[in-house]
C-alpha cells in the first residue's frame, strides 16, 4: 500500500493502516493520502475537485443525522423503519457508507459490503474515526459493521431483514452539476456494469425484502419490476418485497 505522509508524527497510525491494507494501491492519476488523521483520496490531475474522505462525525453526516428528518426520510420508508421496528439491513453496495450511516442512526444495524479496495479503505478509514468518537462511537460501534475486504453477499451468515443496494449508474447529469468530491469518486469507480447480477443473491438472502436505489431516469435493475416504488428529488427506491418485515 503506497500511502503519501504529510504529517509524519503520524507515522505509526499510517504504518498499522498499511498493515491492515493488505497491498491496496490507488491507481494513477489517484493518490491516497494519510494526513490530519484520516485517509483522503486525491485526484492528481484535477487537484481542484478536492479530496474524497469518509468523515461521519462532522460534515454533511451529521447535519442530515440532525436536521436530516428523521425517521420521515424517504430511505427510512423504504427500509420499512416504523415506530418500535428497526429493521437489520445489509448494504450490498456500501460505497462510502452515507446511506449506511443515515439507517445507522435511525437504529437499523447495517453490515456493509464494498468490493472497490480503495473505497473500502476509506470507508474503513472514516468507521474507524465515528467509533472513537464520544457523541456517536458508542451507536456507531454497535451498529455498523464493514465485512472484511473480499467478502461478499454470499458469505454472509444469518438472514437480514433487507438487503439495501445503490449500485453506481453512469450519471446523466453534466459533469459541471455533480459535486467535486464525488466526480473524483465515480471516476475512481466508474459505473457498475455488473449490477444486475447482484438481484438474485440479495432477494436471496434478505428475510423481507430487498431495496434498489436508482436515479429517477434508470431502468429497474436487472429488468426486473419492483413490487412497489417510493419516490424522492432525484432518486426512487425499487422495493421488492418478499415478505412483511
Ligand atoms: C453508488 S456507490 C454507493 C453509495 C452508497 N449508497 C453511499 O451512500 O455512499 C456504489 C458502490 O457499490 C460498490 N459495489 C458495486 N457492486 C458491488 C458488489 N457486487 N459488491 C460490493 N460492492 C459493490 C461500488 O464499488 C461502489 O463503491
Amino acid at each position: 500500500m503506497q500511502i503519501e505522509l504529510q504529517d509524519h508524527s503520524l507515522a505509526a497510525e499510517a504504518d498499522g493502516l498499511r498493515h491492515r491494507l493488505h497491498g491496496v494501491t490507488a491507481p494513477a492519476p489517484f493518490a491516497l493520502v494519510f494526513t490530519e488523521g484520516r485517509l483522503e483520496l486525491h485526484k492528481r490531475d484535477e487537484p481542484r475537485l478536492g479530496a474524497v474522505y469518509v468523515d461521519f462525525v462532522a460534515g454533511a453526516a451529521a447535519h442530515r443525522r440532525k436536521f436530516g428528518g428523521g425517521r420521515g426520510q424517504t430511505i427510512a420508508k423504504a427500509v420499512g423503519l416504523k415506530h418500535g421496528h428497526n429493521p437489520s439491513v445489509v448494504d450490498g453496495t456500501a460505497g462510502l457508507g452515507r446511506d449506511a450511516f443515515v439507517l445507522a442512526s435511525l437504529g437499523c444495524t447495517v453490515t456493509l459490503c464494498e468490493r472497490h479496495p480503495v473505497v473500502h479503505a476509506l470507508l474503513a478509514d472514516g468507521l474507524r474515526r465515528a467509533a472513537a468518537d464520544g457523541e456517536i462511537g458508542p451507536w456507531v460501534s454497535e451498529r455498523l459493521r464493514l465485512l472484511p475486504f473480499g467478502h461478499s453477499l454470499g458469505d454472509i451468515a444469518g438472514q437480514p431483514d433487507v438487503v439495501y443496494l445503490d449500485p453506481m449508474f453512469p450519471h446523466k447529469k453534466k459533469a459541471a452539476l455533480v459535486k467535486k468530491e464525488m466526480r473524483v469518486f465515480h471516476s475512481l469507480v466508474g459505473a457498475d456494469e455488473d449490477a444486475d447480477a447482484l438481484l438474485a443473491p440479495a432477494l436471496a438472502l434478505a428475510r423481507a425484502r430487498v431495496v434498489v436505489k436508482r436515479p429517477d431516469y434508470a431502468g429497474f435493475l436487472n429488468d426486473t419490476p419492483p413490487s412497489a416504488q417510493i419516490a424522492s428529488k432525484n432518486n426512487r427506491f425499487d422495493l421488492y418485497v418478499k415478505q412483511a418485515l
